[in-house]
């Protein structure tokens, strides 16, 4: 140690919470109800319509006045029919029935349904079996929402069953925010784009693949401006690129290396430094500005730490710069499969596998190697094991927080 303090590492959520502090949502097109899944909601949509819009039977069998059947002696004349789409238009008048079928409107004057099955039909005459109580099997008019009722809100990303809701609704067509455009820019004058012709000193770059992949699962559009070399001249002119996005997230370069030139570039392009340098591990160079009031996003270039932070930062900016809420990904506990050293300062987030116990606990393994320029262990991990700074060691069975990676 040569005596120096270290340089101070900014917590992980305080490095969310002044990210977020700098985006706001994008603006808002109108698109057909049809084609708005994955889209987030501008405005609160409330129901054009009732549903279901009449007391509706909910069971196929015979419509009734429950009186008539409270003992179970009565015989019941049939006098109608009742099918989904075609009421039957006269009153139940005491001692009747009416066919009806799943989904068909009541016939007025009855109050209960009572089952096929509970039922002994001879010509048009019954006798049931159980006596229905007022109101069974009737789903009444509005059960699922009325005329004027909200039934979503602004900042829900929709899904396939708010697209059906939306038709049931008649919200034809809906406000939802402009998908945020993302400039991603890899630098590095080691990097070649796979496929391409390559020197033996020279690497494959793969991060702008992950990136935008992120990018894109979070409802954003990719824009790849490619590999920009290590020299001011280079990063200038593709930062230039980056004009109109709405985000711009830069590759490497962000440590202290001589070539490490990305924020003293965009520092000389008028950018505002929120911050450089997070308690993370891996992600620790991670840095954050505005420039031009364009969000810039300065991701470390291991490949995992540049995913993991685009997992733990530019995934949840670009939801939040999609209309979403802002907030962290969500963690799960699971039990841990093997027993953990002390946490230094950083906030850990470890590659493992997950596998379930028979009562349905996850179990998480760490993964014994956790460089970060290993791209098929990350591939390999289904959550990340999250350990706070300075923890203290952990035995195997202990409940930690996971960031799952994939569905589990
Ligand atoms: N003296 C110090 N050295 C380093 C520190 C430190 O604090 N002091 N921090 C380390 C940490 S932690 C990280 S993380 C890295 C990040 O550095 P950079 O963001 O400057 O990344 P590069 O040097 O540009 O690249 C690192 C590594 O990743 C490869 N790379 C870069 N971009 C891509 C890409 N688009 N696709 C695939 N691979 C990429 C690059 O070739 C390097 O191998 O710094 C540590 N050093
Ligand atoms: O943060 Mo670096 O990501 O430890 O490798």
């Amino acid at each position: 140690m040569n005596g120096k303090a270290p340089f101070p590492l900014l917590p992980v959520a305080e490095a969310r919470a002044r990210l977020f502090a700098q985006l706001a949502p994008t603006g808002t097109e109108w698109v057909p109800f049809s084609e708005a899944d994955g889209r987030v909601l501008a405005s609160d949509v409330t129901a054009n319509r009732t549903q279901p819009p009449f007391d509706a039977s909910a069971m196929d069998g015979y419509a009734v006045r429950a009186e008539d059947l409270a003992d179970l002696s009565a015989r019941l004349d049939v006098i109608g029919e009742s099918v989904a789409g075609q009421r039957f238009s006269e009153a139940l008048r005491p001692g009747t029935a009416v066919r009806i079928f799943t989904g068909a409107p009541m016939p007025e004057g009855a109050d209960a349904i009572v089952l096929q099955e509970d039922v002994d039909r001879a010509g048009d005459v019954i006798a049931a079996r159980e006596a229905p109580a007022s109101g069974r099997w009737i789903r009444p008019a509005g059960l699922d929402f009325k005329t004027g009722d909200r039934v979503l809100r602004a900042g829900t990303r929709l899904g396939a069953a708010d697209v059906a809701l939306l038709a049931s609704v008649e919200a034809l067509s809906v406000p939802v925010h402009r998908r945020p455009v993302v400039a991603i820019l890899a630098t590095g004058d080691e990097l070649v784009r796979p496929g391409s012709p390559r020197g033996p000193d020279q690497i494959v770059a793969s991060n702008t693949y992950g990136l935008a992949a992120q990018v894109r699962a979070a409802g954003g559009i990719a824009r790849d401006l490619g590999i920009a070399g290590d020299s001011e001249e280079a990063l200038q002119a593709a930062i230039a690129d980056a004009a109109g996005a709405d985000m711009l997230v830069t590759l490497g370069g962000a440590s202290v290396g001589d070539r490490d030139l990305v924020g003293p570039v965009l520092r000389g392009l008028g950018m505002t430094l929120d911050f450089w340098k997070i308690a993370m591990r891996p992600g620790k160079p991670l840095m954050f500005g505005t420039l031009g009031g364009m969000p810039v996003l300065g991701l470390p270039g291991n490949p995992v730490s540049s995913l993991v932070c685009g997992t733990l930062f530019a995934g949840p900016a670009i939801r939040r710069l999609a209309g979403e809420p802002a907030s962290a990904p969500a963690t799960l506990r699971a039990r841990l499969a093997a027993d953990l050293g002390e946490n230094d300062r950083r906030e850990d987030y470890l590659r493992a596998s997950l596998t379930r116990e028979e009562d349905g606990t996850l179990l998480a393994t760490p993964f014994p190697r956790q460089d970060s320029s290993m791209l098929a262990l990350l591939s390999r991990a289904d959550a990340l094991v999250v350990r706070p700074p300075h923890a203290p060691p952990a035995r195997a069975g202990e409940a930690v927080d996971i960031l799952p990676l994939r569905a589990i």
